[in-house]
């Protein structure tokens, strides 16, 4: 089987590729993230996804590379990671009290091509309190979050309910994910450990 490559300095997505069981190397891309003009949010992350991926492709051409992107998407606004505190508590208070989309999309990049898909989770927040706004940017956590928040973090308190993926919000939807591996030839049940206790 093909090595896998995860093209991505997210925490995160490292994290949730471990959870399936599947090894890998990290190398993180480096693309540039402005959308287009006219752009539509789905088209941005899938867009973004290939990219990564194939940045990193080129580094390693026998390999299967996987590239991600999230967007947190109101209005079909894109709301990428608050570059301040202030674009931070400005995201919250437009997301307070409402629904949103947060688009994920995944592209597996190897020898025979270029495969990607877009999954869409509806979240919807409840009010939250200009003191509650001040403590959650006081923690750090918004930071290097899509729309400044980290449902599986402090901002989970935040969320009345979601319909869609859980692991897609948190940034690689584990069963859209192992399906495209699965399709590249890597299925990756074949990794899984077998308990000698069995
Ligand atoms: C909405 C949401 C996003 N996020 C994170 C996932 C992603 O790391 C980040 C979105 O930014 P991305 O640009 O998708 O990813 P990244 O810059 O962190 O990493 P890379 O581009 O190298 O893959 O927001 C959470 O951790 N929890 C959440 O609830």
């Amino acid at each position: 089987m093909c090595a896998v490559v995860l093209a991505s300095a997210s925490p995160r997505r490292s994290e949730l590729l471990q959870q399936m069981g599947v090894s890998f190397t990290v190398q993180p891309a480096d693309v540039n993230e402005t959308p287009n003009s006219g752009e539509r949010p789905d088209t941005y992350v899938e867009r973004l996804a290939r990219e990564k991926a194939l940045a990193v492709f080129s580094d390693y051409p026998d390999a299967l590379v996987l590239g991600s992107d999230t967007s947190v998407v109101l209005d079909d606004r894109i709301l990428g990671k608050p570059h301040d505190q202030s674009e931070a508590r400005t995201m919250l208070k437009r997301l307070s009290g409402r629904s949103h989309q947060v688009m994920t999309s995944v592209a597996l990049v190897s020898k025979s091509g270029c495969r990607s898909l877009v999954v869409v989770t509806d979240v919807e927040f409840r009010t939250l309190s200009e003191g509650e706004i001040d403590a959650y940017i006081a923690s750090g956590e918004p930071m290097d979050k899509a729309g400044g928040y980290g449902i599986q973090g402090l901002g989970g308190i935040f969320v009345r309910e979601l319909r869609g993926s859980y692991s897609a919000v948190v940034g690689l939807p584990l069963q859209e994910t192992a399906g495209l591996l699965e399709q590249a030839g890597y299925p990756v049940w074949k990794r899984w450990p077998i308990s000698l206790e069995n």
